[in-house]
């Protein structure tokens, strides 16, 4: 059996529908039987006849997809915000501008001719590609619960959207939202369409399941896997016990629970978002991998070290770890950090401050600018993003999480600097999964539940994720990296003040 995978990381144009064909080149069609989709959160926008509307002044209809990490509606989110509604509870206490129903504001206030008075279809992007694969409208209970104030349990509430001005949504009977709700995993229509068929270069009727955002697929991908004989401290405990940590462009931090646990500042509690059954908070950092990108892309030693990997046929973050390793010394790496700090909120903090004012910061630069001090600031930069990981985790646990393991997955769980220091910082062993693409592996486990190949998600999980490599926590760096994070929580103390004393007058 094989089960294709289509990933769709980025936003895209509604049509036409360009799949990478690679995936399923010298494999024998008949045999894919499932199909899945995962994306980013984006928020895309078609009229009543499904053609795609401009969310830009300009009208050019070809943008016609708010990308998750635009914070165009401050002034709506922080309104939102001020109303207090109930629903806020289930967000972590304060709705982010990454979510939808700011965006959907935005759109009315600023666009209301253009876009808003046209608009016949607003879906999440994992939603417009089970529609655009399917033509079924229904969305995905995962997108809904997270990014639009859906209640599993209690489906809209139209007491919230009436109050933040959104009124049309309930007098419509949400049929722009969406009013048909399907869990992750179920299957959708006839399957794919002859026409979604031909663009993706398939047999129709396969079966398509109902989505998942990125980070939940990636979840799912890892957080079910049997942990036997690999000497971790989960193995014979709860899966609460595990944390997924998906990190890419950003970081998203997956933990479960039976009962509904609400942590201020972490999205969530969501019912049945990720494995059903089981109520998920989710923490994140909204840029990490972007972020590590931006330090070593901004130095002014960075052409050098492109020049230098390049001749070494290496990426510039292996020539970077390798460079580490040259200059340590005889001390652990980590180390090289002692005089060098940085606040990684460069856009914004989404958990546990919930803070999108908040800004990054850097302590200790000197006036070189070798390759020495790029690998430095690198280094010091992939520490707080741990830090970072380290103070959703306390924020968690003080919540009533219990957490003992780590499981990566994500772009930057391909670096092992990156994974060894969230170890280190933490304190606790990290899993990484055989397939590096365990966001993938979500969207195959959906593909596999809507084909009727498993019965539940559960069980695909527990067949479909595979433990890989396990890293475990220097313990004797532990006062060190305890002392940084001293620091790194006196950094946003400071960075308060500063706005205090700037704003008094
Ligand atoms: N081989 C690698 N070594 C180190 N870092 C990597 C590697 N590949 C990707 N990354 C990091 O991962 C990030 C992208 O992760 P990815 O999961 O592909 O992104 P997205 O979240 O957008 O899907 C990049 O910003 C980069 O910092
Ligand atoms: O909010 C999200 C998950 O809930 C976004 O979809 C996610 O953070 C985007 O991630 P990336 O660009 O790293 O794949």
């Amino acid at each position: 059996m094989h089960l294709l995978v289509c990933p769709f990381n980025f936003p895209l144009l509604s049509p036409p529908f360009s799949p990478n064909l690679k995936v399923v080149q010298g494999i024998d069609l008949n045999q894919i039987r499932g199909l899945g989709f995962d994306a980013t959160c984006s928020l895309v926008v078609l009229d009543k006849q499904f053609r795609p509307l401009p969310v830009n002044h300009e009208e050019d209809s070809h943008r016609n997809v708010i990308m998750w990490l635009d914070h165009r509606a401050v002034s709506q989110v922080n309104r939102i915000n001020e109303t207090k509604h109930s629903v806020l509870q289930y967000v972590g206490g304060v709705m982010s501008v990454e979510m939808q129903a700011p965006k959907l504001l935005w759109l009315k206030e600023n666009l209301r001719e253009t876009c808003w008075d046209k608009a016949g279809h607003f879906f999440d992007l994992p939603d417009f590609l089970s529609w655009k694969a399917t033509g079924v409208t229904a969305r995905s209970l995962c997108s809904l619960v997270c990014k639009w104030t859906y209640s599993a349990e209690r489906g809209w509430d139209d007491s919230f959207w009436k109050m933040i001005g959104l009124e049309d949504f309930v007098a419509d009977n949400y049929s722009k939202i969406g009013n048909q709700v399907l869990p992750p995993g179920a299957s959708l229509g006839n399957g794919l369409t002859p026409e979604a068929a031909r663009d993706l270069g398939l047999l129709p009727g396969i079966a398509v399941a109902a989505s998942l955002i990125d980070a939940h697929a990636g979840g799912l991908g890892v957080i079910g896997a049997d942990v036997k004989g690999h000497g971790l401290v989960c193995e014979g405990q709860p899966v609460t016990s595990r944390l997924a940590v998906i990190c890419g462009t950003s970081s998203c931090h997956m933990g479960i629970s039976k009962d509904p646990i609400f942590v201020p500042g972490v999205w969530g509690p969501y019912f049945s978002a990720m494995v059903p059954g089981f109520w998920l908070n989710e923490g994140g950092q909204s840029i990490t991998g972007k972020l590590i990108d931006h330090m070593v892309e901004g130095h002014a030693a960075f052409p050098e070290l492109q020049v230098k990997a390049t001749a070494r046929c290496q990426s510039v973050y292996a020539y970077l770890n390798s460079h580490l390793d040259l200059i340590k010394k005889a001390q652990p790496v980590g180390f090289l950090t002692v005089d060098l700090h940085v606040w990684p909120d460069f856009h914004g903090n989404r958990s546990p401050l919930a803070d999108l004012t908040l800004k990054g910061m850097v302590t200790g630069l000197k006036l070189s600018q070798d390759l020495d001090d790029l690998a430095i600031l690198y280094l010091a930069t992939v520490q707080a993003i741990a830090l970072g990981t380290r103070f959703i985790i306390e924020a968690m646990e003080a919540a009533g999480h219990s957490i003992s393991t780590l499981f990566l997955c994500g772009g930057l769980s391909k670096n092992p600097l990156f994974v060894q220091m969230h170890a280190d910082i933490t304190g606790m062993p990290v899993v990484l999964s055989q397939e590096v693409e365990s966001v993938l592996v979500g969207a195959a486990i959906l593909g596999a539940c809507a084909s009727g190949d498993f019965a539940s998600v559960q069980e695909a999980m527990a067949k479909m994720s595979k433990v890989g490599k396990v890293v475990f926590p220097r313990l004797q760096d532990k006062r060190y990296y305890d002392k940084k994070y001293q620091v790194f929580l006196k950094l946003v103390e400071h960075q308060k003040e500063y706005l205090a004393i700037m704003n008094d007058n």
